[in-house]
């Protein structure tokens, strides 16, 4: 095999989806995408002050390792009157600890030091005191509501209709969140601010929309074999929201098996949108544009395109339903669309609906039956990964960073695969029920289609 051919291709399979499959024969400790890093993830507010938020350390519980915290220590230019305006708080911690400033430093410079401020936006709605549970009734047993893609589609429709309404727009920028709410929203913030910094990187690097990229095409392709398949520095040269966004979506999975999550997902739109994607300012009864009129220059001097221009991008490339973008420069001094533009319900749903099934937790090293899952991430080339319940791949994380090596030699064409859970030591039925009640599948492995075939003989 030449030294830079990928070792891995993607196939689909009209049971399991698409899957990674060998592309010559491979030795044991192969290294398959490289080092990945995550496009977007929360930690637990429960472990928030224990982890550090850029190498996700975490010592028992221990926090005398946690020097920095936030911006502290960071030059920083003195917040705008808008940002003041937008529920900038100095005295909001934004919920980030770092073990030192190296790893302050890096966390910045990866998600940008507006991340800083978007995540302090964010915590000033998180609930002070969390709200008492209702009492259950008699039995113990919550009563369950039956729910279907209508009543799904129904109520992200009532949330639609409201969305232009000035008093909605401020009753929602005063909501509340509860813990989960606020977790789940800081993974859907910082996924769409990545989002963001995507886009204007590929307005800055070229004026054209950029029609092609390893994420565009249904497989992504794997460039390279050991360094840069998930890619560390070039991340944002190269879309990963389409791969991201390509992830299959198991937002009816989840809600059928707790139908209470639809209320929180609406709930975390709602508050996104009032306070990072809507255009009516607090106090303004008329929904308007982006607020300069005079567009500002882009940074080879080129003027930007007129609103008239601006260019309707498909959703999967650019949001499922396909946000308006803006290409002047906004606050930040981003030139391509705004943050609020990329703030949509299928934006959002499709954030949410990745999580359940795609993401990697983010386990207390070294991992143990009693480690603590302390968040959790989305790696969204990993996550092409089919599942085995007798894996040829395993998993590594060093810090963010995840690894995937053959655990033995691999022939040319073989699937590739990881497990998902600890399940290789269980029997068939148990384990195929543990992969449907956790990850929302019935388990085709060839190990479990040759058990199962065998016992069907029996
Ligand atoms: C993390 S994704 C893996 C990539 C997925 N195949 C795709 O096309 O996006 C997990 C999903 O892949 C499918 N899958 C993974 N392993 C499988 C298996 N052993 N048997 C059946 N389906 C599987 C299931 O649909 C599962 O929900």
């Amino acid at each position: 095999m030449p030294a830079t051919a990928a070792p891995l291709h993607i196939r689909t399979d009209p049971h399991s989806g698409r899957k990674y499959h060998a592309s010559a024969r491979l030795p044991k400790g192969t290294d398959l995408l490289g080092p990945c890093t995550p496009y977007s993830y929360t930690i637990w507010k429960r472990f928030r002050n224990e982890v550090c938020a850029e190498c996700w350390r975490y010592d028992g519980g221990r926090r005398s390792f946690l020097t920095r915290r936030d911006d502290e220590g960071l030059e920083r230019e003195v917040p705008t009157e808008e940002t003041r305006s937008q529920g900038h708080r100095s005295n909001i911690s934004a919920g980030l600890w770092f073990c030192d400033n190296k790893c302050q430093n890096k966390w910045i410079a990866r998600e940008g030091v507006e991340a800083v401020d978007l995540l302090r936006q964010l915590e000033s709605a998180r609930q002070k005191k969390p709200k008492p549970k209702p009492k259950s009734n008699a039995g113990g047993e919550e009563a369950v509501a039956e729910i279907t893609q209508g009543v799904v589609e129904q109520a992200w429709d009532a949330v639609k209709a409201k969305e232009g309404s000035p008093k909605e727009i401020r009753r929602w920028r005063d909501l509340q969140l509860e813990d989960y709410e606020a977790d789940m929203a800081r993974y859907v913030l910082l996924a769409l601010h990545r989002y963001h910094r995507e886009q204007c990187n590929r307005h800055r690097n070229s004026p054209q929309p950029c029609e092609d990229g390893p994420g565009s095409s249904e497989a992504p392709a794997i460039q390279n074999s050991s360094t840069t398949a998930c890619g560390t520095n070039g991340d944002y040269e190269r879309s990963e929201w389409q791969t991201f966004a390509s992830l299959q979506s198991n937002e009816m999975q989840l809600l059928k098996v707790c139908p209470e999550i639809l209320e929180h997902q609406t709930r975390i739109y709602q508050l996104l949108k009032a306070r990072f994607g809507s255009r009516i300012k607090a106090g303004s009864t008329t929904s308007s544009s982006r607020s300069s009129s005079v567009p500002a220059p882009t940074p080879n001097g080129a003027q930007p395109p007129t609103d008239n221009a601006r260019a309707r991008e498909d959703t999967r490339s650019g949001g499922r339903d396909g946000a308006e973008s803006a290409t002047d420069a906004d606050a930040s001094g981003c030139v391509g669309p705004a943050l609020a533009d990329l703030v949509t319900i299928d934006n959002v749903r499709t954030i949410l609906g990745v999580d359940p099934g795609n993401s990697f937790g983010i386990w207390e090293m070294p991992v143990m039956d009693e480690s603590e899952c302390l968040g959790f991430a989305v790696y969204p080339r990993a996550s092409f990964f089919n599942h085995h319940c007798a894996p040829n791949v395993q998993k590594e994380r060093e810090g963010r960073i995840l690894r995937f090596l053959t655990t033995c030699g691999v022939e040319a064409g073989e699937e590739l695969c990881i497990s998902y859970g600890h399940v290789e030591s269980m029997d068939l039925q148990t384990r195929r029920q543990e992969l449907l009640e956790g990850w929302y599948f019935e388990c085709r492995c060839s190990r479990c289609m040759a058990e199962a075939a065998g016992y069907s003989r029996t």
